[in-house]
C-alpha cells in the first residue's frame, strides 16, 4: 500500500461514520502525504511577516497613508496587531523582517534587518523592482525560512505589511490567471467604490505598459519587495518539505507565483481561509482548492493562517490520538 492508501485507511478505521470529519479527513491526509507518515507532528510552527511600501501608493490606489507600514510594523513590535495575538494565541512563534519599508527603525526595536531598498518603484513610471532587487528580496524570505527549518521548524505561514500591496496583487492575479483588471481588483484596506474605479484605471495603465515574460520578470516588474520575499520563502519552504499555511489575497497572490517557478510547492500548501478581497475566490478556484474557514476577514498579515492553526492541529490530532474501530470494540458498518 502507498502512503496514501495508509493513512485512507487509517482514517477510514478511525471511530466515527466514514467521512464524518470532512475537511479535517483530507488535511490530515495531505499532512501525512507530506511527512510521509502516520504519525504526522506540528512542530514549532513559525509565522514571518516580511514587510515593505510600494511606489505605487502614490497613485492614490490605497485607503490608507504609506506610513502605516512603519507604523504597523512598530505596532508588531509592541504585540499591539492582529497577528501578534493570534500568533500568541496558538503558539506560534512571530518575525517582522524589514525587508522594503520606507523608514529607519531604532536599532533596538526587535525587527529582523534585511532592507533590500527604501520601497518598490512607482510601476507607473518603471518597473516594481530591478531584478536584482527581486533576486535579493527573494532571498531574504528564502534564508528567513531555512532559519525556522534549522530551529526545528516544520510548518511556516507567511504574512505581509505593505500599504498598496493588494494592487500589487491584483496585476500579478491578472498576469498569471488571466482574469480582467476589474476581475482582479477590489477595495483592499477599504476603498470606496469610486476610489476601487480610479484604482481600476491605474492598473489598467501598469498592465499595459510592460510585457515581462518569466515569472521573475513578471513578479519583479509588478510585485512588491515584501511579496518577493513571500515567493522566495514558498520555494524554500518546499524544499525543506515543510508545511506551508497561506493566508488571504496577497499570500495566495505570492504562492500562485511561486507555483509557476515550482509547481510542487502546491502539495505542501494549506489554504486556510477564503478572504473578502475581491478575486481572492477566483484564485482558489483557479487552484482548484477548498480552503478552510470563511469568516468575511481581509486584513493579510497572514492572519487567516494563524486563525486556522487550531484545525490544523485537530487534524494532526485525530489521525494521532483517536481510537480505531477495532481497538475500541465499536461495530463497523455492514
Ligand atoms: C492599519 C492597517 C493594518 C493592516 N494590516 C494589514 N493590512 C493590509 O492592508 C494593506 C493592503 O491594502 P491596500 O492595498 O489597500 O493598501 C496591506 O498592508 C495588508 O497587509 C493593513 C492595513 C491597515 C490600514
Ligand atoms: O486577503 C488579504 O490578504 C487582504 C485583503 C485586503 C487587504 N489586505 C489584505
Amino acid at each position: 500500500m502507498t502512503i496514501k492508501e495508509q493513512l485512507q485507511h487509517k482514517i477510514n478505521n478511525k471511530t466515527k461514520p466514514l467521512g464524518s470529519l470532512g475537511l479535517l479527513e483530507k488535511l490530515a491526509l495531505q499532512i501525512g502525504e507530506v511527512q510521509n507518515t502516520l504519525s504526522p507532528k506540528i512542530e514549532k510552527p513559525a509565522h514571518l511577516v516580511f514587510a515593505a511600501d510600494h511606489g505605487l501608493a502614490d497613485e492614490g490606489i490605497s485607503p490608507y497613508p504609506k506610513d502605516v507600514t512603519w507604523q504597523m510594523v512598530m505596532n508588531f513590535c509592541g504585540g499591539g496587531a492582529a497577528i501578534n495575538v493570534f500568533c500568541n494565541q496558538n503558539d506560534i512563534s512571530l518575525k517582522v523582517y524589514d525587508v522594503g519599508v520606507d523608514y529607519d527603525f531604532p536599532a533596538e526595536l526587535p525587527i529582523e534587518k534585511a532592507k533590500v531598498a527604501y520601497g518598490s518603484r512607482n510601476m507607473r513610471i518603471e518597473p516594481a523592482m530591478t531584478p536584482e532587487e527581486c533576486s535579493a528580496a527573494m532571498k531574504v524570505g528564502a534564508d528567513a525560512v531555512r532559519k525556522e527549518a534549522e530551529n526545528g521548524s516544520n510548518t511556516i505561514a507567511c504574512g505581509e505589511m505593505g500599504i498598496g500591496n493588494t494592487s500589487a496583487s491584483s496585476l500579478l492575479m491578472h498576469r498569471f490567471i488571466g482574469g480582467t483588471i476589474e476581475e482582479c481588483t477590489g477595495p483592499g484596506a477599504g476603498l470606496n467604490n469610486s476610489q476601487v474605479e480610479h484604482k481600476i484605471n491605474v492598473l489598467k495603465e501598469v498592465a499595459g505598459k510592460y510585457n515581462p515574460q518569466t515569472p521573475e520578470e513578471i513578479l519583479a516588474t509588478f510585485g512588491g519587495i515584501e511579496i518577493a520575499a513571500m515567493v522566495g520563502a514558498y520555494l524554500e519552504a518546499k524544499k525543506q518539505n515543510m508545511l506551508i499555511l497561506i493566508d488571504g489575497f496577497i499570500s495566495t497572490a505570492a504562492v500562485i507565483t511561486a507555483i509557476q517557478m515550482d509547481a510542487s510547492v502546491k502539495n505542501n500548501c494549506i489554504f486556510c481561509h477564503s478572504s473578502d478581497e475581491k478575486g481572492h475566490k477566483i484564485m482558489l478556484e483557479y487552484l482548484g482548492v477548498k480552503p478552510l474557514l470563511h469568516l468575511g476577514m481581509r486584513l493579510g498579515e497572514g492572519t487567516g493562517a494563524a486563525v486556522a492553526m487550531p484545525l490544523v492541529k485537530s487534524a494532526v490530532n485525530f489521525l494521532n490520538q483517536m481510537s480505531s474501530m477495532e481497538d475500541a470494540g465499536v461495530s463497523n458498518k455492514e
